[in-house]
C-alpha cells in the first residue's frame, strides 16, 4: 500500500485538482495550497493549514463529478444498462466514464432503473463501494484507497457487534443505557440495508458481511448531509466528498459547505494560523452519539446531554401517554449540565397531573404562556432521583473497569464521565 501522501496526491490529479480556483472551472477540483493533509498518529488523517487563511476564503471545491451519492451512483451504474435513458437534467452536466463490461459491469447492466431508484441513498451507495472496492481499474480508485479500514472504525459499537469481538457483550453490558438503545437502533438500520443489498447481489460473489460493513459504515462516519436531487427523505440528502472528508469534528463549526450547480464548496468560517489543524461541526453531537455513529469521541463536549427518557417514560399512566402523543411530546426527554429540555419539563409537569387534559396550567405550560413555575419544586425532586441512579449506574460502570482499557472501554468510559459531569453540575451527589 502506498503512503498518504502518494495516495493524496493520485487522488487530487484524479480530481484534476488545481490550486487556481478559476481555472478549468466546471470539471476539475480546486483545493487551496494553504492546505495540507496529514496523517498523525492516534488522531488520523486531517487538514492543516500551512499559511495564514482569512475568514470566508475560499478552499475546496469538489465537482459533481467526483462526489458519490444518489444521483452520481445511478449515473454511473445505469451507463452499463443501455435500455436506460437518463433525462432528468441532474444527469447532463455529469462526466461518467465510458461503461466496461467487466465482471462488475455485467453485474450493473442487470439493474433497472426501477429497482436502482427504489433504494435508499445508504443502499445503493453500499453496494457501489462493494463493488467498486472489488474492481480491478475503478474509476473510483483513488477514492476508495484513501477509505479507512472497518479496523479504523473499530469504537464503533457497531463493528464490535457486527464482527463479533471477544469482548462485544462486555463492553455492551458497559454502555450507558441510552447508548445502548442508539447502537440498537443503528444495528437494526444496519441489518435492513443489509438485506436489501445482499439480495441484490446474492448471485455474485461480491457481497459478504464484512465487505457490507466497510462499506456502510465508510458512509456513515464520512458523508456529509446537505439537500441533495433526488432524496427520497431527509435521511437519502448526502454525499460522500473525496477531500473534504478529511476534515475532522469539532463542537464549533470553524469551516462552512455548501452544495450548488458547480460543486461541494468549503471555506473557512474563522481565521486560521500556519500549522493549525481546521475543523468542521459535525453537528450538535453528544458523545453518545458520536460514538455510535461515527466511532469517535471528544474529551470535551459542550453538547452532552443525558436521555432520561427511559427512567420517566414507565412513570406515565395511560391519561398521560395520550395527552402528550396529542401535544407531540411523547418520549425523547433529556438534560443537559444547564437544565432540562423543554421536552422534559413537559413531561414531568404532566406526570403532576391527574387530568392533564383539563389542566389551564399545564395547557397554558405547553403553549409557551407560562413558565411552569408551579411544577417546578417537584419536577427537581424527581429528575434528581434519576439522575442519582444514572450516576450510580456510571460509577458502578467505571469501577469495574480496569484502565487502561481496551481503547472501546476507554471510550465508555468518556461517556460516563461526561454524565457524571452532568450529574455533579444538576447538584447530584454521590
Ligand atoms: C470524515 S472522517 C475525518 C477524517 C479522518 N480522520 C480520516 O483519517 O480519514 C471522520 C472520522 O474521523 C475521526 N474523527 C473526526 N473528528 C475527530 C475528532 N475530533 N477526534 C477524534 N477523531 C475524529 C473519526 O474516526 C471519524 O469517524
Amino acid at each position: 500500500m502506498l503512503d498518504v501522501q502518494q495516495r493524496l496526491e493520485s487522488l487530487l490529479q484524479w480530481a484534476n485538482a488545481s490550486s487556481n480556483e478559476l481555472s478549468k472551472a466546471s470539471n476539475a477540483a480546486y483545493v487551496s495550497l494553504k492546505l495540507e493533509v496529514k496523517d498523525v498518529e492516534n488522531v488520523g488523517r486531517g487538514i492543516y493549514a500551512v499559511q495564514q487563511v482569512q475568514r470566508n476564503e475560499r478552499l475546496v471545491r469538489i465537482p459533481h463529478s467526483f462526489l458519490l451519492n444518489f444521483t452520481t451512483v445511478v449515473a454511473h451504474i445505469t451507463k452499463h444498462n443501455s435500455l436506460i435513458v437518463l433525462s432528468d437534467p441532474i444527469f447532463s452536466n455529469l462526466q461518467i466514464p465510458p461503461a466496461k463490461l467487466d465482471d462488475v459491469g455485467k453485474v450493473y447492466s442487470k439493474f433497472t432503473y426501477e429497482t436502482l431508484t427504489a433504494l435508499s441513498s445508504f443502499q445503493i451507495v453500499s453496494l457501489f463501494l462493494i463493488l467498486e472496492s472489488q474492481r480491478p481499474g475503478s474509476f473510483w480508485g483513488p477514492f476508495m484507497d484513501m477509505l479507512p479500514e472497518t479496523e479504523e472504525m473499530g469504537l464503533s459499537p457497531l463493528v464490535w457487534t457486527v464482527q463479533q469481538h471477544p469482548e462485544a457483550e462486555k463492553l455492551v453490558s458497559l454502555l450507558p443505557r441510552s447508548a445502548r438503545k442508539h447502537a440498537d437502533a443503528i444495528h437494526s438500520r444496519f441489518v435492513k440495508d443489509m438485506a436489501v443489498v445482499e439480495a441484490l447481489l446474492k448471485e455474485t460473489d461480491y457481497f459478504t458481511t464484512d465487505r457490507f460493513l466497510w462499506a456502510w459504515m465508510c458512509i456513515n462516519s464520512r458523508c456529509l448531509y446537505l439537500e441533495m436531487p433526488l432524496g427520497k427523505s431527509t435521511d437519502d440528502n448526502f454525499t460522500m466528498a473525496p477531500y473534504v472528508d478529511f476534515l475532522n469534528h469539532l463542537c464549533d463549526d470553524e469551516c462552512g459547505i455548501k452544495i450548488d450547480t458547480s460543486g461541494f464548496h468549503v471555506y473557512a468560517s474563522t481565521q486560521y494560523k500556519p500549522g493549525s489543524e481546521l475543523f468542521f461541526s459535525y453537528g450538535p453531537h453528544s458523545n453518545e452519539f458520536l460514538l455510535c455513529e461515527y466511532g469517535f469521541v471528544l474529551n470535551e463536549n459542550k453538547w452532552n446531554y443525558i436521555d432520561v427518557s427511559d427512567y420517566i417514560m414507565p412513570l406515565f399512566l395511560p391519561k398521560h401517554v395520550d395527552f402528550l402523543k396529542r401535544k407531540g411530546y411523547y418520549n425523547d426527554y433529556t438534560i443537559n449540565r444547564d437544565g432540562m429540555s423543554f421536552r422534559t419539563e413537559v413531561a414531568l409537569a404532566t406526570l403532576q397531573e391527574s387530568a392533564p387534559d383539563d389542566s389551564s396550567r399545564l395547557n397554558s405550560l405547553v403553549d409557551g404562556l407560562i413558565h411552569g413555575a408551579a411544577y417546578e419544586a417537584r419536577s427537581q425532586a424527581l429528575l434528581l432521583q434519576i439522575l442519582q441512579k444514572i450516576a450510580r449506574d456510571s460509577t458502578k460502570k467505571l469501577e469495574s473497569v480496569s484502565r487502561p482499557g481496551l481503547p472501546q472501554q476507554e471510550a465508555i468510559c468518556v461517556l460516563h464521565d461526561g454524565i457524571l459531569e452532568i450529574c455533579s453540575a444538576r447538584g447530584v451527589t454521590l
